[in-house]
């Protein structure tokens, strides 16, 4: 068999046209894993009430960003695609889970250059219905449909990998050298509560307070929330920070139902009114600097820092293609690719 890599990212728009907004938002929350409600309901709300005034406001923040090569985060995953394939022994192909390059088109790419065994890498650090599930089912759906004599592995959430705690560490130690910040917020992307609620495999052990995630259950393999919670715990014991100098919140939410919380953008306007000045801010849910780092944290985040009395804003940059990122991606492909390939008698 003949192996090869799919890195999975979550995709961009085509430009910030407002039509090509509208057809990747189409696609993005019409997913069942992403607006999780029946089709019908789904339907009503994203084509019948987002649809008509999201795109609009969507493509004015994608402008804000917008680089000359395209959207940062599919610029980002390509240099990253070609730092890793240029150190691995294997093919590494791109796609995203919405847009383009499709997954279908990842798994083409594959097959045409003789894959037949193929590691699907989601590049989400935390697993997540909305992502890493997401990505997965859809991958599955295609190999049974076009692909049926390929065989997938899966690489699972990371979030608690020591090789990405210490690259995540190092990346906030290097930018935060030297500067006198008074509280690090690491900020992870927002889901609902009920998405937990869905993933948890126990069925009884998510309760969405401050035990649940400190307790160990079989259910954290697949809690965003708890994963969210260890990669901070982690990141913040590498760095030998005090519990008092750095904190968790959830920022994007969209809609009305309750999303994990502390919200994002409530957090940073309490710290500047308790007198914070000085805040530093990272976002370990994306790998890549993304309309949601770019914008929401970087911009918007600033302002409402600033407003209330907020002087210096620190944004620790994503991951993206840090040298020391990208070797220990193709550390952990070449070790799949160099494991014997197991005999149908196995
Ligand atoms: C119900 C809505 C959404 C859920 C659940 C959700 C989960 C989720 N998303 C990311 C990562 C990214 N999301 C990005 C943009 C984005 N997310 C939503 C909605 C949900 N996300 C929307 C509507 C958008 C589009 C932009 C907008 O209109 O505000 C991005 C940025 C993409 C880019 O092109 O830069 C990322 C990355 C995670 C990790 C996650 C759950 C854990
Ligand atoms: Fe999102």
């Amino acid at each position: 068999m003949s192996k090869g890599v799919l890195l999975v990212n979550l995709g961009s728009p085509d430009s910030t046209d407002p039509k090509d907004v509208k057809r990747y938002l189409d696609e993005f929350l019409m997913d069942e894993r992403v607006i999780d409600v029946p089709y019908w309901a789904r339907t009503l709300l994203v084509r019948g009430i987002i649809l008509n005034t999201r795109p609009k406001k969507s493509a004015e923040a994608y402008q804000k960003i917008w680089w000359e090569e395209g959207s940062p985060l599919m610029v980002l995953s390509e240099r990253l695609q070609a730092k890793v394939d240029e150190l691995t022994s294997v093919p590494i192909a791109l796609a995203m889970r919405y847009g383009k390059p499709s997954i279908k088109s990842g798994l083409q790419e594959l097959q045409d250059k003789g894959v037949d065994e193929v590691l699907v890498f989601p590049l989400y650090p935390q697993f997540a219905m909305a992502t890493t599930e997401t990505i997965l089912v859809l991958a599955e759906e295609l190999r049974k449909k076009h692909f049926p004599k390929m065989e997938f592995t899966s690489v699972p959430a990371f979030y608690n990998h020591a090789d990405y705690i210490r690259v995540l560490a190092n990346s906030i130690g290097e930018r935060l050298e030297g500067v006198d910040y008074e509280h690090l917020l690491f900020s992870y992307h927002g889901v609902p509560e009920r998405h937990i609620r869905k993933s948890d495999i126990t069925r009884s052990h998510c309760k969405m307070d401050d035990k649940c995630c400190q307790t160990p259950s079989a259910a954290h393999q697949f809690c965003y929330r708890h994963q969210c919670f260890e990669t901070t715990r982690l990141v913040a014991e590498y760095l030998g920070l005090e519990k008092d100098k750095y904190s968790v919140s959830f920022q994007s939410r969209l809609g009305f139902d309750p999303w994990l919380k502390p919200y994002t953008d409530r957090t940073i306007e309490r710290l500047g009114l308790e007198g914070t000045k000085k805040l530093a801010i990272v976002t370990p849910a994306f790998v890549s600097d993304c309309l949601e780092t770019l914008e929401e944290i970087a911009m918007e985040g600033k302002e409402i820092f600033e407003e209330v009395g907020g002087k210096e804003f620190t944004v620790v940059p994503c991951l993206n293609d840090r040298d020391e990122w990208v070797k220990v991606l193709a550390r952990w492909i070449d070790e799949w690719a160099m494991q014997p390939v197991a005999s149908p008698e196995e």
